[in-house]
C-alpha cells in the first residue's frame, strides 16, 4: 500500500523542487552532494516540509538539514525551538541549527520578525554552504497575501504574492505553494508528527491571523470553497502581468532618462500609467529610497508631479530622496 494521499502530495512537491535544485547544482559543475535546509517553525506546514525533505533527499543523493529560529517573542520560545530541533534530528536531518534572533520594531513587529528571520536563514545557509532553503508557505498563505494586497489597494506586483523561488541565486524555495494547508496538516497527522502552533498565528492582534481565522472563512462561506484557489490564480496572473510591465519599464527607461540623469516629463507623460509608475519607482530606488519603504501612494505623489498642469513642485520620499519638477524635467536626487 502506498503512502496516504496527503503524504504522497507533500513528498511529490518536495521531490520536484529537489530535482530542480540538483539540476542547478550540476549545471554549476559542483561535485559534492548539495545540502538543502528546511526552515522549520514547528508548525504543521514546516513540519510536513521537513518530513518530506528527510524522506526524499537521501533517494536523490541530496543532504538534508534544518534550521529553526527562536524569535524570543514569547516566554518559553527557546524551549519550543529546542523541541523542534529534537524532532528534526529524529527525522535524521543533519545539520540542525537553532538560531536565536533579536527582533527590532522597525516597520512593525511582523515585518521586523520576518526581516530578522530571513537574515538568520541566509546566515545559516552561508555557514553550511547550503544550495537551497525550503519554506513551508502554502496556497492558503498565498491567498492571504493577495487579500492583504487587495485591502491595501496594491498593484499587480504585490498582488502576485510570493514567488516559488526567491532570494540570492534563487536559494529560497516554496514547494507547497500549490498545496493547501489542510494537506500539510493531514500529512502531519497521519505520520504522527507533533506540531507546535505559533501563538501569533491565532492571536487576533495580528492582521494576518484575523484574516486566517475570521476573514477567509467568512469569504469562503459567502463565495464558496474555491476562493483560496481563485486567489492563488490571481497571484499567478498578476505575476505574469507584473513581469511583462517590469520588462516594458526597463526598456522605456532608456527613452526618458536624459544625459544629465534627469527624467523627461513629456516622454514620461506619453507612457501608459502602469509603465510610467514603474519607471518612476525604478528612478526613486536608484536614487537611494529603500524598496521596502516605498509604497504605491509615494509613487502616485511623484506621478502627480508629472500629470499636474503646473510645471513645478517637489516632494520628499523615504531614504532622503527628493523629487523636483523643473519645467520639462524631473530631478530625482538624494540628500
Ligand atoms: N521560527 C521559524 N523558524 C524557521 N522557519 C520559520 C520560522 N517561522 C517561519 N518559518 C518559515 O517560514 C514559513 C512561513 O511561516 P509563516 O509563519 O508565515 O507561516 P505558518 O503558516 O505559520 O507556517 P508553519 O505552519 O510552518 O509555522 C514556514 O513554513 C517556515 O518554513
Amino acid at each position: 500500500m502506498g503512502p496516504h494521499p496527503a503524504v504522497a502530495a507533500i513528498r511529490l512537491a518536495v521531490r520536484r523542487v529537489l530535482h530542480d535544485v540538483l539540476n542547478h547544482h550540476c549545471a554549476q559543475d559542483r561535485h559534492e552532494a548539495p545540502l538543502v535546509l528546511a526552515a522549520c517553525s514547528g508548525g504543521a506546514d514546516s513540519m510536513a516540509l521537513a518530513s518530506a525533505l528527510a524522506f526524499e533527499a537521501p533517494k536523490l543523493g541530496v543532504r538534508a538539514g534544518g534550521v529553526t529560529i527562536d524569535h524570543g517573542l514569547q516566554e518559553g520560545s527557546d524551549l519550543r525551538a529546542a523541541e523542534v530541533a529534537v524532532r528534526l534530528r529524529a527525522l535524521r536531518l543533519d545539520p540542525v541549527d537553532v538560531v536565536s534572533i533579536h527582533v527590532g520594531r522597525e516597520g512593525g513587529p511582523e515585518a521586523a520578525a520576518r526581516d530578522a528571520r530571513y537574515a538568520a536563514l541566509d546566515a545559516a545557509a552561508d555557514r553550511h554552504g547550503a544550495s537551497a532553503i525550503l519554506l513551508g508557505h502554502t496556497r492558503d498563505d498565498q491567498a492571504e497575501t493577495v487579500l492583504l494586497g487587495l485591502a491595501r489597494g496594491s498593484g499587480t506586483r504585490s498582488l502576485s504574492g510570493m514567488a516559488a523561488t526567491t532570494g540570492t541565486d534563487g536559494r529560497y524555495r516554496r514547494p507547497f505553494l500549490d498545496l493547501d494547508r489542510q494537506t500539510a496538516r493531514k500529512a502531519c497527522l497521519v505520520q504522527a508528527l507533533p506540531v507546535w502552533d505559533d501563538p501569533h498565528n491565532t492571536d487576533p492582534a495580528y492582521t494576518r491571523s484575523r484574516l486566517r481565522h475570521e476573514g477567509l472563512p467568512a469569504l469562503e462561506k459567502c463565495l464558496g470553497k474555491g476562493v483560496v484557489e481563485a486567489l492563488a490564480r490571481t497571484a499567478q496572473l498578476s505575476r505574469d502581468d507584473a513581469d511583462a510591465l517590469d520588462a516594458w519599464a526597463a526598456e522605456a527607461e532608456g527613452t526618458v532618462l536624459d544625459e544629465s540623469g534627469t527624467l523627461d516629463v513629456a516622454a514620461l507623460f506619453a507612457l501608459p500609467p502602469a509603465v510610467r509608475r514603474r519607471v518612476l519607482r525604478r528612478a526613486v530606488i536608484a536614487a537611494g529610497s529603500p524598496a521596502g519603504s516605498l509604497f504605491a501612494r509615494h509613487i502616485e505623489e511623484v506621478d502627480r508631479l508629472i500629470t499636474a498642469w503646473r510645471g513645478q513642485g517637489a516632494i520628499n520620499l523615504p531614504g532622503r530622496v527628493g523629487v523636483r519638477r523643473q519645467g520639462g524635467r524631473l530631478v530625482v536626487r538624494q540628500g
